[in-house]
């Protein structure tokens, strides 16, 4: 078999086009590495402008399917990565003024993290509130996006009743904002009563997450933390769409079945592209408040789900009566009582996150073109 070399890929990729910038993406150095393997395997890294850039799919097809026109070429594996700060300035001289890098409501967010768990009631929801606490203690500028369709209860742990978001100038939803400038939406703004039922069939919840990503006013946030739904269903799947850069974070408790369970959702994670950057073990014990440690859910689990899926476990976090008292109450924890030992095991979860942070955190300082302003036109059900 005759070698290709890195040039010939280089031209073929000429071929795709950024739909948004009209531009093809070698010319706008969005081609970041090529490497050949043995029995022409051919791996190639593109630099999308935003981890929220919704046409990943397009460059995923598109860059294939180029890559395999070169003679020699057997099979692609394309994979993406974020232009940092300098590389998008310098896309943005190169396109001129008013050129205009996409200014999606995610253009300014650094990192998107989904926090998900195999199965219900492990805590998915007390510790992303309790992990944004933490991190806008370390001075972060955090987003919640409660996507738990089905069950949302981030409203309730922050203390958020009955406000509506307004809606700006733009037409663009602004979220809530709690302690810390954590910037919250929930369908449950949009929903009246915690229980409403709601029958969420495919399209309109594609809808209304692609609404909850485009059309809120997100701002510059260093993490936004996203509350997926138990299990493995069309929610983390529509967002691994929509969202290629984002991060999984999965909650499991430390008994052996557990771990099964949340296994499931890391097999998810994979089949959609969605990297794995911890595990975080949740009712790892229950401590008195003297300190006395029960392992009243055995122990171990996800030290050895971490291990397995070749991930950190980040943090261990276990079972106290405040963090469940403060989840009750609407005041996160990680704020009133940071000495609590679950608060401290959120912490630590939370250092690891910024440990592993991969897109670099000062803000983007991008220019936003003066982009007509977009109808928000609510598809949200309403109460
Ligand atoms: N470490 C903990 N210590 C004490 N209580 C906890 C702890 N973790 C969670 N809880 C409590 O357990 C209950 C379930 O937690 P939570 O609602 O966060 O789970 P979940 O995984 O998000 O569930 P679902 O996915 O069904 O919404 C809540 O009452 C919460 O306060």
């Amino acid at each position: 078999m005759r070698g290709m070399t890195h040039d010939e890929i280089r031209k073929a990729l000429e071929s795709v086009i950024d739909p948004e910038l009209h531009r093809n993406i070698v010319e706008l150095d969005m081609v970041r590495s090529i490497e050949i393997h043995e029995g022409g395997v051919v791996d190639v890294v593109v630099s999308l402008t935003t981890p929220g850039c919704p046409i990943r799919n397009h460059f995923q097809t598109g860059v294939a399917n180029a890559a395999k026109t070169v003679e020699g070429v057997t099979a692609v594996n394309v994979s993406f990565d974020v232009l940092t700060d300098q590389q998008k300035s310098a896309l943005q001289q190169k396109l001129g003024r008013g050129g205009g890098l996409p200014s999606g409501a995610l253009a300014e967010v650094q990192n998107v993290i989904c926090v998900g768990s195999g199965k219900g009631g492990v805590g998915k929801s007390t510790l992303t509130v309790n992990l944004a606490a933490a991190l806008a203690s370390e001075g972060k500028r955090v987003g919640v996006l409660d996507a738990d369709v089905w069950g949302y209860s981030i409203p309730r742990m922050f203390g958020l009743g009955a406000q509506r978001p307004d809606v700006s100038a733009e037409r663009k939803i602004l979220p809530l904002e709690v302690e810390g400038g954590i910037k919250v939406m929930s369908i449950g703004f949009f929903l009246g009563e915690e229980d409403s039922a709601v029958v969420w069939r495919g399209p309109m919840l594609h809808k209304a997450l692609t609404q909850f990503l485009e059309d809120v006013a997100w701002g510059a946030l260093d993490f936004l933390l996203i509350d997926l739904p138990p299990g493995t269903g069309d929610v983390s799947m529509t967002l691994a769409q929509l969202l290629p850069q984002a991060k999984f974070v999965i909650v499991t408790t430390p008994q052996p079945t557990a771990q099964k369970v949340a296994r499931r959702s890391a097999e998810m994670a994979n089949k959609v592209n969605l990297e794995i950057c911890g595990v975080v073990e949740n009712m790892t014990g229950f401590a008195t408040p003297s300190g006395e440690r029960f392992a009243i859910f055995g122990e171990g689990g996800g030290q050895a789900l971490a291990d397995e899926l070749d991930v950190p476990l980040l943090g261990q976090v276990p079972l106290t009566m405040p963090l469940r008292e403060g989840a009750d109450s609407g005041q996160p924890l990680v704020f009133t009582n940071p000495d609590d030992p679950a608060s401290q095991g959120v912490r630590q979860a939370a250092r690891g996150l910024v440990a592993l942070a991969p897109i670099a955190l000062p803000t983007l300082n991008v220019a936003p073109p003066a982009a007509p302003a977009q109808p928000v036109g609510m598809s949200l059900p309403m109460a």
